[in-house]
């Protein structure tokens, strides 16, 4: 069952098309990539899924109800991790039960078992700015997933990091995501990241921006011992750079 379901979106500014006829899916606990380079649009969609923007054109169904224009559907994560920073860890990753109105108190149990698996174990107490950036990263994670909405957003997470800290932060989210299923979208132009994370990946390129390849990666190619060292990935590399013509 496609969980996600963006028909034809078009958006425009200032009479100038960015993103043209978009057409992608997300199954029920699918990690999807949208892969493009700087500039392609790749926020612009995110925003008119959010519902933060209306599109010049086309639909976004959620389990195939149209929420165009309603803020709230589904969970979005910035780039920026916007950790508040005069508020505890524990504080910043409960704001969205906060907001659908569960008490502080309550807030603050169900998201604490959670800090085991997110790697925050002993830092409920700490702030933003004693952490690192992965940690930083795995708590706006945490608070993402404390939205409990059937798909979260997901817009360049690990970008910021450094490659030894995103390489071990690609292992822990497969492992995480292996135990909650979340449905995910998630924007990049890490190509390595995007083959590394995603059971499918969308490939955005030209002006106005289209979609010019879909590519499936079968779980056994995850599976697989060093995969990132492997021919089959190398082959896949190749294919987008052709894709993006780079
Ligand atoms: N509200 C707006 N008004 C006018 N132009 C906009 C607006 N939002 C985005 N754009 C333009 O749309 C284009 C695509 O921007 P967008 O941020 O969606 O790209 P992106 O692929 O997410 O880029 P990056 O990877 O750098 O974040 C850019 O040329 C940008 O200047």
């Amino acid at each position: 069952m496609m969980i996600l379901d963006v028909k034809n979106v078009t958006q425009s500014f200032d009479g100038q098309q960015i993103i043209q006829k978009i057409n992608l899916q997300v199954a029920k606990g699918e990690i999807v990539s949208l892969l493009g380079v700087s500039g392609s649009g790749k926020t612009t969609l995110f925003n008119v899924i959010a519902g933060l923007n209306q599109p010049a054109s086309g639909d976004v169904l959620l389990a195939g109800t149209s929420i165009l224009n309603q803020p709230g559907q589904v969970s979005y994560m910035l780039q920026k991790d916007l950790l508040m920073p005069y508020r505890t860890v524990l504080d910043n990753v409960i704001l969205p039960l906060l907001i659908t109105g569960t008490s502080k108190k309550l807030a603050r149990k169900q998201a604490l078992p959670f800090f085991e698996e997110f790697g925050l174990t002993g830092y409920a107490k700490s702030y933003p700015d004693e952490l690192s950036g992965g940690m930083r990263q795995r708590a706006a994670l945490l608070r993402t997933y404390l939205f409990h909405k059937p798909v979260a957003l997901l817009d360049e997470p690990f970008s910021a990091l450094d490659a030894i800290t995103k390489r071990a932060l690609h292992r822990w989210y497969l492992e995480i995501m292996g135990k909650i299923h979340l449905s995910t979208l998630l924007i990049t132009h890490d190509i390595d990241e995007a083959l590394v994370l995603s059971n499918r990946i969308y490939v955005l390129a030209q002006k106005p921006s289209i979609i010019v390849d879909e590519i499936n990666i079968p779980e056994a190619l995850h599976q697989q011992p060093e995969f990132e060292l492997s021919d089959e990935f190398l082959q896949l590399k190749r294919r987008i750079i052709t894709d993006l013509n780079i």
